[in-house]
């Protein structure tokens, strides 16, 4: 089987107000499909910045990543902005929702850009799954950090992307609540063979994962699957 992430020695440099970044450095990365990954590492270490690489977020100096045999380097925004749209499905630490519109309204919103059929039984199932029933008419401002956390991961699952990058989805997260989230991830990799990439602190969250890579001064030191 083809991995379904190839990076070869990217190197990313954040040119900040004040002496540069090195964030990548010659960072080599192979994950499988319809895996379950978890970056850990220490902080600043690189780990969101290898997200948004392999999700198309961010340009890198050099180096190539090939996601789903889309060699991103070489696309341009337009074609970046229609593979993230395609493929993937992000989880971020700080939720963007959008504040005007309710909680139903910011689910159904990919699917009223990419034109999609919408899978109402299994957009039920991921409300039902994640306690969301009570606040779908809400709007973003009116919920809780976790509660607004539930819906950013709603949204990124209900279109079941290839591959779903998360960074700290559970950061905000209660014991309970985080147990449900990574049984939901569990649930989409297991039923709809997606990849879930996930960005944790939290290392026995890590164990539940397939594989854990370890990061330290922008490379992966360490791969290790269970
Ligand atoms: N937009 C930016 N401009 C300048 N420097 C940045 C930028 N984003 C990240 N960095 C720097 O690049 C390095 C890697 O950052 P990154 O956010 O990838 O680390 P991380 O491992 O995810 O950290 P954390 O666990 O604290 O979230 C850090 O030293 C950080 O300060």
């Amino acid at each position: 089987m083809k991995p379904i992430v190839t990076l070869t020695e990217v190197n990313k440099t954040y040119h900040g107000l004040s002496a540069p970044t090195k964030a990548l450095q010659n960072c080599s990365l192979k994950i499988m499909p319809s895996t379950f990954s978890c970056i850990i590492g220490k902080s600043g270490c690189g780990k969101s910045t290898l997200l948004n690489a392999i999700g198309g977020l961010i340009p890198v100096d050099s180096g190539s990543i090939l996601v789903k045999d889309h060699e991103l380097t070489k696309l341009d925004q337009r074609e970046l902005s229609r593979f993230r749209r395609e493929h993937i499905g992000f989880i971020f630490q700080f939720f963007n929702l959008l504040q005007e519109q309710t909680v139903m309204e910011n689910l159904m919103l990919p699917f009223d850009l990419n034109g999609e059929r919408v899978d109402q039984a299994f957009v039920n199932e991921v409300i039902q799954y994640l306690d969301l029933n009570k606040l779908v008419d809400k709007f973003p401002f009116e919920l809780s950090g976790g509660e607004q956390q539930r819906v950013s991961i709603a949204r990124a699952v209900i279109r079941k992307p290839d591959i779903i990058l998360a960074d700290e989805p559970t950061g905000n997260l209660d014991r309970e609540n985080t147990k449900q989230v990574m049984n939901l991830l569990k649930e989409c990799q297991a039923m709809y063979s997606q990849t879930i990439i996930m960005v944790t602190h939290d290392i026995d969250l890590a164990k539940r994962a397939d594989a854990l890579i370890y990061m330290e001064d922008g490379q992966v030191k360490r791969y290790e699957t269970s």
